[in-house]
């Protein structure tokens, strides 16, 4: 997954501005449901180039902020950004990386988590749940589908895909398969968030709010 990204990096932020519906908006709008307090602290899951950074730096630039990514590509373009701004970046995957306990104001992650099961995310949201401090909410923008026939299409044509290639089942083949935005508010309840409440959406872009 990192190396897919990283061989993109020089078109990345354009593709993901101008390709996706409505992104200019989205990011904007993503970084102003984060905590404007001065010096909270921040986690990024996927934070890439850093591009839900740019406008909530600018919001609040005291704020401190743990990305986390699998692409070292990425993090390197996104140091270079914010060379001012105090970032704590790990290269690593966010099912791996400890969080912490208690540790941030809020967590956030943009187009991210749209390739994992809920099975596979349940886990990660429980973590994430125990590192925000109470208070503490998670923003998450992403790719989101409606129907079930949709989901579960994406995910046999995953499949289809690994076995026509000789992929093992346990390797990571980099397509889109989006959960339903009901099943992505299922999961983060089930991993104890105690309200979760869609903020907005732009085509299939969808902002979550899960509060600790
Ligand atoms: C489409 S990019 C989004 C980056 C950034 N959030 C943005 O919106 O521009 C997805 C990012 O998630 C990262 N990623 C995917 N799976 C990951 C994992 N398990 N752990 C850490 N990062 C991951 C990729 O390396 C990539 O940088």
């Amino acid at each position: 997954m990192g190396e897919f990204f990283d061989r993109r990096l020089d078109e990345y932020e354009d593709h993901q501005l101008n390709c996706i519906e409505s992104a200019h908006e989205f990011y904007k709008y993503t970084a102003k449901c984060l905590p404007m307090e001065c010096g909270c602290r921040i986690i990024d899951l996927g934070c890439g180039t850093g591009l839900e950074l740019e406008e909530y730096f600018r919001l609040n630039p005291s704020a401190k902020v743990t990305g986390i990514d699998l692409a070292p590509g990425m993090l390197n373009r996104l140091r270079e950004k914010f060379r001012d701004k105090d970032v704590n970046l790990i290269l690593g995957s966010y099912f791996e990386v400890p969080f912490g306990i208690e540790r941030f104001d809020a967590a956030v992650s943009v187009e991210s988590l749209h390739h994992f099961t809920a099975d596979e995310k349940r886990p990660l949201y429980e973590k994430l749940r125990k590192s925000l401090k109470p208070g503490g909410f998670f923003i998450l923008t992403d790719y989101m589908i409606l129907s079930d026939e949709e989901e579960a299409f994406y995910r046999k044509e995953l499949l289809r895909l690994k076995a026509e290639e000789g992929i093992a089942d346990n390797e990571f083949y980099h397509y889109d398969t989006p959960l339903t935005v009901d099943h992505e508010k299922e999961c983060l309840l089930s991993a104890g968030f105690s309200s979760v409440e869609i903020l907005n959406h732009w085509a299939e872009t969808y902002t979550i709010k899960a509060i600790r």
